[in-house]
């Protein structure tokens, strides 16, 4: 069996979870299965997937493949799926985490998020409309998703839960009323959107922040070929250049291991994150981080990205009118 040399962070309720995972938003299958392969070759352990990226039996065929073959055990794996909006009622959040194990031919996750605190109506369709084109909601309460969750763990089908898109007032909300604490909150992260508030305030309740988009999604589907792209922003490619690594490497350092000024503090970021890629090269590239160490002249710089709000790439600004659309309020 093959060692990792990823480091593991401590979640509040004891478990341990790669600091570094493999992104599968937008990974095809016929690529995905593949990626999943050379990533656990590489020395990843953590998988970040989705009920709505529609390819769990492809990454599932990966890490089967990679179990198999002896490279890995089950157990040496931390694996995530996500909860979708149009399961939020109770009994669908467990029955959906149901189907999504049948698909990654597994009795356990590691990991079940709720993927957005908004609900959708429920049915076969995931992104569900009217004929107007207007998106259609559900009116779930996020409170009654999170009870799921709970269940979940409950049998045995989740050893952790958490949530990912939660602003500062839902995490409260959950909190307030939760029996099971959640253990991150998985949100999109990058200089442009470096999240400190949310940061310091996750940190200060035991829960560990998971960076999304830590690339800025270049491959995101509504990108414009004339959006600004943050791996080819000069500045990071100047720093990049300095310490002989690529831009890709200088944003992913920048989560896991950099420091910041929190309340006239310096602390380490700790970010966990989770870069996608379908090319061995970068996959490989992403996780080779751990060597350098960003000087504070270079955090300077990178902090200086700060676009607050508008520097959101995953903004899903179409779903503003959602009762519990979390972009409204700062952080
Ligand atoms: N909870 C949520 O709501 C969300 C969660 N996520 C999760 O976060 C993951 C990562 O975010 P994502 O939006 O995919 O975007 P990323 O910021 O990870 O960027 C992915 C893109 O960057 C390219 N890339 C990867 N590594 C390199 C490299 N070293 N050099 C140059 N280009 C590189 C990839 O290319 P290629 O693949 O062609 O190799 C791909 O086009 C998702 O895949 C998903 O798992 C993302 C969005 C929302
Ligand atoms: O993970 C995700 C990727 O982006 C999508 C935007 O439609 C969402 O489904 C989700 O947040």
């Amino acid at each position: 069996m093959v060692a990792s040399k990823i480091p593991v962070l401590k979640l509040n309720n004891g478990k341990e979870m790669p600091i570094l995972g493999l992104g599968t938003w937008k990974s095809k299958p016929g690529e995905v299965e593949h990626a999943v392969r050379d990533a656990i070759d590489l020395g990843y352990r953590h998988i970040d997937g989705a009920i709505a990226y529609k390819n769990e039996e492809e990454v599932a065929e990966g890490i089967k493949a990679k179990i198999q073959d002896g490279t890995v055990k089950r157990e040496d794996l931390f694996l995530t799926t996500k909860c979708w909006n149009t399961y939020h009622r109770k009994e669908m959040v467990v029955k959906a985490l149901r189907d999504s194990l049948k698909r990654w031919g597994i009795d356990y996750i590691d990991l079940y998020l709720i993927h957005w605190p908004m609900g959708f109506k429920e049915g076969d369709e995931y992104f569900p409309k009217d004929e107007n084109g207007k998106f259609l909601y559900s009116d779930f309460d996020y409170l009654e998703t999170w009870e799921g969750m709970e269940e979940c763990v409950d049998l045995g089908l989740a050893k952790s839960i958490g949530l990912s898109n939660f602003n500062s007032q839902q995490v409260d909300r959950v909190l307030a009323k939760a029996r099971i604490k959640p253990v991150v909150n998985q949100v999109e992260c990058t200089p442009w959107l470096p999240q400190n508030k949310l940061l310091a305030f996750c940190k200060e309740r035991g829960i560990q922040m998971v960076a999304y988009s830590p690339l800025g999604s270049p491959d995101r589907p509504w990108a414009k070929p004339e959006d600004p792209t943050l791996i080819n922003d000069p500045k990071v490619k100047e720093i990049a250049s300095k310490y002989g690594k690529s831009p890709a490497q200088v944003l992913i350092r920048f989560q896991v291991c950099s420091c910041l000024w929190l309340q006239f503090v310096i602390v380490q970021r700790g970010i966990a994150t989770i870069p996608k890629s379908v090319t061995r090269e970068y996959i490989q590239e992403n996780m080779e981080v751990f060597d350098f160490e960003l000087s504070a002249d270079d955090m300077t710089i990178l902090d200086g990205f700060d676009q607050g709000g508008k520097g959101r790439i995953c903004h899903v600004s179409w779903y503003s009118d959602h009762p519990y659309f979390p972009f409204h309020i700062e952080f």
